[in-house]
């Protein structure tokens, strides 16, 4: 049994990644995640054209069936994730990249595209968490204009970061805009924006900004996230990779992801909760059921959900 995956052209031999987000920000957490087994490939912390300190404290808080955070794009600018990606890579990285505006996003692109980086990125249209700020992709006619003007420079490997739809038209209108374009992929979903959790004892929130809305993650999103993957995986063309994300908490889950169409499957909450020792459990379980099912390869299965 193998679980050989293929990211744009370099084969893992895991499908799994970390959520852009988590355990990805500083240099020491990217060097942990270079040397994590069963992490297939890694995505760094979106980046912006200026290092951000984020949201105040407390900005991120578990919860018993996921979690809530409200960080607030705390990065350590696009340079030093320029330099980290340039470096020798021990393993496979997409660049994750934000701009809090579509002008800044223009600006960091045309960087990139005359920069010696020729790996994947991936743009993230989908932070639910910065004051005052929509999430792009929620706005069709918005993003379709964004990327019609960075695909009018922009050759390089491009993906893009989504946030999770709740609607079947939504579905059509988004896929509608992707298709469009040279995308690599589309990683869905991003958390699921502006939840709520009350601290009974003390009467209050939990995360400061924003009055404690924040992006939901973990268990708790993966109907959510699983049926993103699915429904985008039917929409998109071939040729525009699904990645996974949301929800997983299990091999079980992993395999859910795949058999909805993921190519590659991103864990992040429970990074948080269980430590990076994570991957290799979900790698041991993921194996355990493809053997149990009589699978040899991810192939066998991806994208086969029945319906009744
Ligand atoms: O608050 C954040 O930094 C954040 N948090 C999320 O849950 N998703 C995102 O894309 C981002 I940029």
């Amino acid at each position: 049994i193998d679980l050989n995956a293929d990211l744009f052209g370099q084969i893992l031999t895991s499908p799994l990644l970390n959520a852009s987000g988590v355990h990805c920000q500083t240099k020491e957490e990217l060097n942990d995640l270079a040397h994590t087994s069963n992490l297939g490939a890694m995505v760094t912390k979106s980046a912006t054209l200026q290092a951000r300190a984020g949201n105040p404290n407390p900005r991120y808080y578990d919860l018993k069936n996921g979690s809530i955070n409200s960080m607030g794009l705390p990065n350590l600018g696009y340079d030093f994730y320029l330099d980290y990606v340039l470096q020798e890579q021990t393993k496979p990285t997409i660049l994750s990249v934000a701009a809090l505006s579509a002008a800044d996003a223009i600006t960091l692109l045309k960087d990139l595209q005359a920069s010696d980086y020729q790996g994947p990125t991936e743009l993230n249209l989908s932070c639910p968490n910065i004051v005052g700020e929509p999430q792009l992709a929620y706005d069709f006619e918005a993003t379709d204009r964004v990327l019609k003007e960075v695909f009018s420079f922009y050759t390089k490997p491009l993906g893009v970061k989504l946030p999770p739809y709740f609607d079947l038209v939504h579905f059509d209108k988004i896929a509608a805009v992707l298709n469009k374009y040279p995308l690599t992929h589309v990683n869905t979903i991003n958390s699921v924006g502006n939840g709520l959790w009350v601290d009974i004892e003390q009467e209050q929130v939990v995360t400061k900004a924003k009055g404690g809305f924040g992006g939901l993650g973990g268990t708790m999103v993966l109907p959510t996230a699983l049926a993103n993957v699915r429904a985008l995986r039917q929409r998109l063309h071939d040729s525009i990779k699904v990645l996974g994300t949301g929800g997983v908490t299990s091999g079980e889950d992993v395999f859910a992801h795949i058999l909805c169409g993921a190519d590659l499957v991103s864990v992040g909450t429970q990074v948080m909760k269980e430590g990076l020792s994570v991957y290799d459990r979900l790698a041991e379980e993921l194996q355990a059921i493809m053997a149990h099912k009589g699978y040899q390869s991810l192939a066998d299965f991806r994208g086969k959900l029945k319906e009744l």
